[in-house]
């Protein structure tokens, strides 16, 4: 029975139009409407690259979460938007479940306040893929007994945000593990600015943008005479939408912001 009713902001994206037809073959979660920048008092179904389903679209978020019964938001939109639209949801007691990357430090902090304050399960979750946070847990187990190490992820071209929020948790996973280490050559200077890439508590952070790509990501590890390489490839965004139904499913049990689908797996 479809019992679950979700919101998606973004339904015309790579991610967003994914997760339509997610929930179009779900037997638990039933849209209610969309979150868009146009197309606002048409139904999903009258949009041409869009599955053929009965929800209103909405392009004020006000409006929407005001006007519609729902459970869950589904966030895959844009840094600016998601944060915006994460913290109106639980305002108006809707639990987020957000893909959307490129969050502040900070901005994950007053999210996580605000759920907790309203006693609201949130989940925000840099990757949806299994792979992809079995890839970042087997980094920070291998990271106890390699602490140099650098992350090199690689994305499409069409990517706003760099590091991507997947290489920021492998990197903040690592942190925990790993004691604070400035890596290289303690004099080695950039000769070209950004030759060593992003630097986060030592570890390295590579960012590859290129068309063809979808979200792939190597965890290198070296220490004398023998190095490492955990790597994790989404060939299609097919890949996360599991780890998405899962979230929704999950995100109605909690009631406190939980940050990665590594809190919510067996
Ligand atoms: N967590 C994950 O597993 C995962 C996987 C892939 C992408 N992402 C993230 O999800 C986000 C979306 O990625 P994408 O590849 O689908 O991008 P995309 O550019 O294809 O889609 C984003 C969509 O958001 C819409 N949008 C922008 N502002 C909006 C607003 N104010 N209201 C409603 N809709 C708005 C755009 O029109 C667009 O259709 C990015 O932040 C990306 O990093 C996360
Ligand atoms: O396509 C994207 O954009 C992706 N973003 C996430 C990130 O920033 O880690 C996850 C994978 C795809």
């Amino acid at each position: 029975m479809k019992s679950i009713k979700v919101i998606v902001a973004g339904p015309r994206g790579k991610m967003g139009s994914e997760a339509l037809r997610m929930i179009e073959s779900s037997e638990t979660l039933e849209l209610v409407a969309c979150l868009d920048r146009k197309n606002g008092g048409k139904q999903v179904k009258e949009i041409e690259e869009l599955p053929n389903m009965d929800a209103m679209i909405y392009e004020d978020a006000e409006q929407c979460f005001s006007e519609i019964d729902a459970d869950v938001l589904v966030d895959l939109t844009t840094p600016e938007y998601g944060y915006k639209h994460t913290k109106l949801a639980l305002q108006h007691n809707i639990r987020p479940v957000v893909g959307t990357t490129g969050f502040k430090p900070e901005q994950l902090e007053e999210l996580r306040e605000l759920a907790e304050s309203k006693g609201l399960g949130t989940i925000i979750a840099p990757n949806f893929a299994v792979g992809a946070v079995l890839m970042m847990q087997f980094a920070k187990w291998a990271a106890k007994y390699f602490p140099d190490v650098e992350i090199i992820e690689k994305h499409h071209d069409q990517k706003l945000d760099a590091p991507s929020g997947t290489a920021v948790k492998t990197a903040e996973l690592i942190e925990e593990v790993r004691e604070s280490k400035q890596q290289g050559h303690p004099e080695e200077k950039e000769t070209m600015q950004g030759a060593r890439g992003a630097n986060h508590d030592g570890i390295h952070i590579h960012s590859v943008r290129l068309p063809g790509l979808v979200a792939h990501q190597e965890v290198m590890f070296g220490s004398p005479g023998q190095s490492l390489t955990i790597k994790h490839d989404s060939y299609h965004r097919g890949s996360f939408m599991s780890g998405v139904e899962m979230a929704v499913k999950e995100v109605m049990r909690l009631d406190t912001l939980v940050y990665g689908l590594e809190n919510i797996m067996e």
